[in-house]
């Protein structure tokens, strides 16, 4: 058995993958890199299994289609004879159908395309990905791996919202997301914290997308974002908790109908409507304009709210964990999250947390804090390998 696995990771402002060679149950790392989707300032950056740059390139990127179609000519042109057999995608949404990795095949790719309007940042990219590489490779298996999958585990109170019970019957309830991120850390905590792993952890998710994840046993117990990745924390150009009335006001008293309200929600609001500025965290924390402050501070303050639900849903807290874009580097957000929450028991090392080290709680901190990298890529290619293998 030899087969090299290509995966895909459609995010909201980014493709990320990773190339993979897989012999017998062993995976071991080609390339891995990310496409930046941000029009004319797009960029594109492949890194070694050491992590070493190998590849950079700016690039004009309008659409995650278009940053396929790169990836792929990158992939023809440098990765010699290692080209993919099976690709494995992140798909966001998995509704309640699917709670496992699967083969796709015609008739299920007709049952994710139904649940496009439930993820309208990520789903149609994904589709399109499948489509584009069902045109281009088509003998290649392709395999989908569902962010919501790993929140099956939360308990029917958390899943469920306070609508009559026809409507969560009709699948309307919290799903929860950014899965396979809270999968690979959920396998690595103990490798950070021994046997602590087991205990109240709260992992925060911060990147273009943000939520948070209550972890007992290693498993979702509760999370931020729900029916949608709309619902929770504010996120870049999306709005996080709201009051429904505000919906109901707009459509009422401003006559704006569902294409608008989508566009308003997913892409203007967020630290892009608050800020006017940017929805990226690097440009908001160099400015110094009023606005870009107050988009952080709002981040901040709501992270906060919502870490303080998840301590109370856990009753307790014994880790903290920061992961993704925002999470892995930016620390000036992790110190305000911190200061903030000192009342929990959490002691920040001002220099460990400078440095972005793994562990960025003081010695005598009751918490630990941790910052941990994360890897969708690796949990997508060890999911795509079992399926191409059962
Ligand atoms: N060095 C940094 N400092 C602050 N924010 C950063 C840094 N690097 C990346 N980010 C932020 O991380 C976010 C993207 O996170 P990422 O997890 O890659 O997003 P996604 O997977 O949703 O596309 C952006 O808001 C970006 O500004
Ligand atoms: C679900 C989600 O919001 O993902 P991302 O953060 O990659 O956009
Ligand atoms: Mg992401």
């Amino acid at each position: 058995m030899n087969e090299t696995i290509l995966v895909l990771n459609a995010g909201s402002s980014s493709v990320k993958f990773g190339l993979y060679q897989a012999k017998h149950s062993n995976l071991s790392k080609l390339y891995q890199g990310k496409i930046e989707i941000r029009g004319t300032a797009s960029r594109f950056e492949v890194r070694n299994d050491l992590g070493e740059t190998l590849w950079q390139q700016s690039a004009d990127i309008a659409c995650h289609e278009n940053a396929i179609e790169l990836l792929l000519r990158w992939l023809q042109t440098q990765a010699g004879n290692r080209q993919p057999s099976a690709v494995g995608h992140r798909i966001v949404h998995g509704g309640s159908q699917f709670s496992q990795p699967i083969i796709i095949d015609e008739p299920i790719l007709e049952q994710l395309f139904q649940l496009v309007p439930l993820a309208p940042l990520h789903q149609p990219d994904s589709l399109a990905g499948i489509r584009t590489l069902q045109q281009l490779r088509p003998a290649m298996r392709q395999i989908a791996c569902f962010d919501t999958a790993f929140h099956h585990t939360m308990p029917d109170v958390e899943q469920i919202y306070a609508l009559p019970r026809h409507l969560t019957d009709n699948g309307i309830k919290r799903y929860g997301f950014h899965g396979l991120s809270y999968e690979y850390i959920a396998q690595i905590l103990p490798d950070h914290m021994g046997k602590q792993a087991e205990n109240r952890i709260v992992v925060a998710h911060l990147g273009n997308g943000a939520s948070l994840c209550a972890l007992k046993g290693r498993k979702s117990l509760a999370t931020t974002m729900g029916f949608t990745p709309l619902e929770g924390l504010p996120m870049g150009t999306r709005c996080g908790n709201l009051d429904p009335a505000v919906l109901l006001y707009l459509m009422r008293e401003q006559q704006m109908n569902h294409d608008h309200l989508t566009e308003l929600l997913h892409r203007r609001a967020g630290l892009l409507g608050v800020s006017g500025i940017s929805a990226d965290m690097r440009t908001l924390l160099a400015s110094d304009h009023p606005l870009a402050k107050q988009a952080v501070d709002l981040f901040v303050w709501q992270i906060c709210r919502h870490i303080g639900a998840m301590a109370a849903t856990l009753e307790g807290i014994d880790g903290l964990v920061f992961t993704a874009g925002i999470g892995e580097h930016a620390a000036a957000i992790r110190t305000q999250i911190c200061t903030r929450l000192k009342w929990l028991g959490i002691e920040l090392n001002a220099s460990a947390n400078q440095a972005n080290a793994a562990r960025i709680s003081a010695d005598d901190s009751r918490v630990s804090v941790l910052v941990l990298p994360t890897d969708e890529e690796i949990i997508i290619a060890r999911h795509t390998l079992q399926c191409i293998t059962a």
